[in-house]
């Protein structure tokens, strides 16, 4: 059976020198829905130098470009969304911000938090982090429960996100998440990004 789980990348927390030539490859080598540019810690002429090297590679093939943590650079970018977490902006304000552009949340292992960004006009939640990770120390870990009663119940999609890999991935997929997003499974993948987008777009398939 087939299923409607898609990828959402996210870029890695240092961007080597060839990050252009690499995400051009990444994203040609398969469907991507989305691409977050992660810049953590960094001055905000920084990432708006960032975002217009990436910006076009990720538009021009119809893959999404969301701004973490910026919904106010977001929109003055041009980007397509933004992804905040509890302790960035409230969420009025960046639905506010936002208007019609995405606006993604992160709801660690919380259907409660979920409903709250959902009611505040959330175009996506993320739980998580479901498996252990190196990119970041996440505050929480989720379970699989917790996205599952989610798909089953609630119209609006979840992410799921946090150490996911082409092993590991399956019973998230089955489980009903609508994307999974993946920073070391795609960027530290030992054969380049191409071969892990295609491993994980494969492993979502085989689901
Ligand atoms: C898709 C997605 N899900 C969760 C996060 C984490 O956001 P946050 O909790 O704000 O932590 P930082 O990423 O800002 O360190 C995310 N970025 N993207
Ligand atoms: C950015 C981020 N947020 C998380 C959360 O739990 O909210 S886990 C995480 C890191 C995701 O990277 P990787 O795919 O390499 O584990
Ligand atoms: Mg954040």
């Amino acid at each position: 059976m087939t299923n409607d789980c898609r990828l959402y990348l996210i870029t890695p927390p240092v961007l080597p020198d060839n990050f252009e030539a690499q995400l051009a490859a990444a994203l040609d080598a398969g469907d991507v829905a989305a691409l977050q540019l992660r810049l953590k810690d960094v001055p905000d002429d920084l990432i708006a130098r960032t975002v217009d090297r990436l910006r076009p590679i990720a538009q021009s093939r119809d893959v999404a470009f969301i701004l973490n943590d910026r919904p106010d650079l977001a929109m003055k970018l041009g980007c397509d969304g933004a992804h905040v977490g509890q302790t960035d902006m409230p969420l009025k304000q960046a639905r506010k911000i936002l208007g019609e552009l995405t606006l993604g949340v992160t709801c660690h292992n919380s259907r409660h938090l979920a409903m709250e960004a959902a009611e505040a006009g959330a175009d996506y939640v993320a739980f998580g982090a479901f498996f252990p990770t190196s990119t970041k120390e996440p505050p929480e870990m989720a379970e699989i429960e917790t996205l599952q009663i989610w798909a089953e119940t609630m119209e609006v999609p979840c992410v799921a996100i946090g150490g996911i890999t082409a092993e590991n991935c399956a019973p998230l997929v089955r489980a009903g998440a609508e994307f999974l997003a993946v920073v070391g499974a795609v960027w530290n993948h030992p054969d380049g990004p191409a071969a892990g987008v295609q491993a994980m777009l494969k492993a979502i398939a085989a689901a």
